[in-house]
């Protein structure tokens, strides 16, 4: 039996399917140039799965993603398919849940020739990373823990909770992610990002913040209200390194940070936990483009990467973090000769054109 890593891939839903095809093929070949491979099984869920079986994934689907050693997935979703309480399909939250998915790392970055939303030059340094808490927060009642605290059309309330445990492990990664992006050349800062002017459940977020700040003397840091965060994305984002933050806040200001440097399809996401990591486009299953070949693969290549990254580390075997460099090389310079043009931001390039040109220059 073949002692290379296995991952557990779900395609998902509308554009999920084609873009994570297109990372994993591209992942697959970076490997092979690098001497190494990993084994793939595939497990069907979202919202067509659902539609067709009445179940959000296949039977023992959650068990069997974490048997891999990383989950790769499309996008999960369809406005049209709904669970009985109204809420849409979403099984990739009980996976998040279930393998205590906590660190979600969203990285945020300018690549040359691809459209600055901001008029100011600064923009094309944008760098940086929204680490969102991924497992509890506001999403607290969302996976699978209170669907409870509903009086039919009379009242709905969704929980927001903050535990220690969580907290702790979240601002070590942030914090020791500053470190290894010092060590990088990158400015290496933390901005603990909450609403502690208001929220109980915020003020602690924030007191943990502190208490492990305290072990990381090295690391500068600062605070930033969410209100006051978006405002500063818009008007400096150069200005910030890391930032760490609460799951809602970091679902929404990924998707603003996105925008900032193309679209959602420039926005890559690594969700790890303890034992396993979750890779995946921070977009969805953009039903206003599905099936046109319209899709920016990049957000998925650039996850592929991340996963590859990952693997290096936990599996130990450095030839994965050299294929994940060919990947970040081969999009960096892809963009730096005006090759990579997607339709995402007016180019004339669909999903299997950006997937050919990173393939050609991976290989
Ligand atoms: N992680 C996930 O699986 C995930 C994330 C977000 C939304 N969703 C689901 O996806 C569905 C659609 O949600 P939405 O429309 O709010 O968000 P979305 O991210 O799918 O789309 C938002 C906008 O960005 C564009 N876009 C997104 N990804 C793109 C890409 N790779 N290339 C080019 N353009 C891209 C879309 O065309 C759309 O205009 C919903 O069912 C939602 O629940 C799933
Ligand atoms: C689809 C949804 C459940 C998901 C989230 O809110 O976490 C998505 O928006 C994301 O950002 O990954
Ligand atoms: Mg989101």
């Amino acid at each position: 039996m073949s002692s290379d890593p296995r991952i557990s891939l779900i395609k998902g839903d509308g554009i999920g399917v084609d873009v994570s095809e297109a990372a994993i093929v591209v992942a697959k070949a970076a490997c092979a140039k690098c001497n190494c491979d990993f084994a793939i099984q595939t497990i069907n869920a979202g919202a067509e799965y659902y539609r067709a079986t009445g179940q959000d994934i296949e039977p023992d689907g959650e068990e069997k993603a974490g048997e891999a050693q990383a989950i790769f997935l499309g996008a999960i979703g369809l406005p049209s398919v709904r669970y009985p309480d109204g809420t849409e399909i979403s099984p990739h939250l009980r996976l998040r849940d279930r393998y205590g998915l906590y660190a979600g790392v969203r990285p945020v970055k300018a690549y040359p020739n691809a459209p600055q939303r901001l008029a100011d030059p600064r923009a094309a340094g944008i760098d940086m990373v929204i680490l969102r808490e991924s497992t509890e927060g506001l999403f607290y009642s969302a996976a699978v823990h209170d669907r409870s605290d509903v009086v039919p059309d009379t009242s709905v309330i969704d929980k927001m909770l903050v535990t220690r445990d969580i907290s702790e492990k979240l601002h070590r990664f942030a914090f020791r992610l500053a470190q290894k992006r010092k060590s990088r050349g990158k400015a290496g800062r933390l901005t603990c990002v909450d609403k502690a002017n208001v929220f109980k459940s915020m003020a602690f977020f924030r007191k943990i913040f502190d208490e492990t700040a305290a072990d990381f003397p090295d690391v500068p840091t600062s605070y930033n209200y969410v209100d006051a965060m978006a405002l500063d994305l818009v008007r400096q984002p150069w200005a910030f390194d890391v930032m760490v933050m609460e799951n809602i806040f970091g679902d929404i200001l990924s998707d603003l940070a996105g925008g900032l440097v193309g679209g959602m399809g420039m926005a890559a996401c690594a969700e790890i936990g303890d034992t396993i990591g979750l890779f995946q486009p921070a977009h969805g299953s953009a039903p206003d483009i599905m099936g046109q070949d319209k899709a920016n693969p990049l957000a998925a290549i650039l996850s592929a990467s991340l996963m590859l990254d990952y693997l290096a580390d936990t599996c130990d075997l450095p030839a994965f973090a050299d294929a994940a460099g060919l990947i970040d090389t081969a999009v960096e310079a892809g963009f730096a000769d005006n090759a990579l043009r997607p339709m995402e931001f007016g180019g004339d390039m669909g999903t299997k054109a950006v997937t050919s040109e990173v393939l050609s220059r991976v290989w």
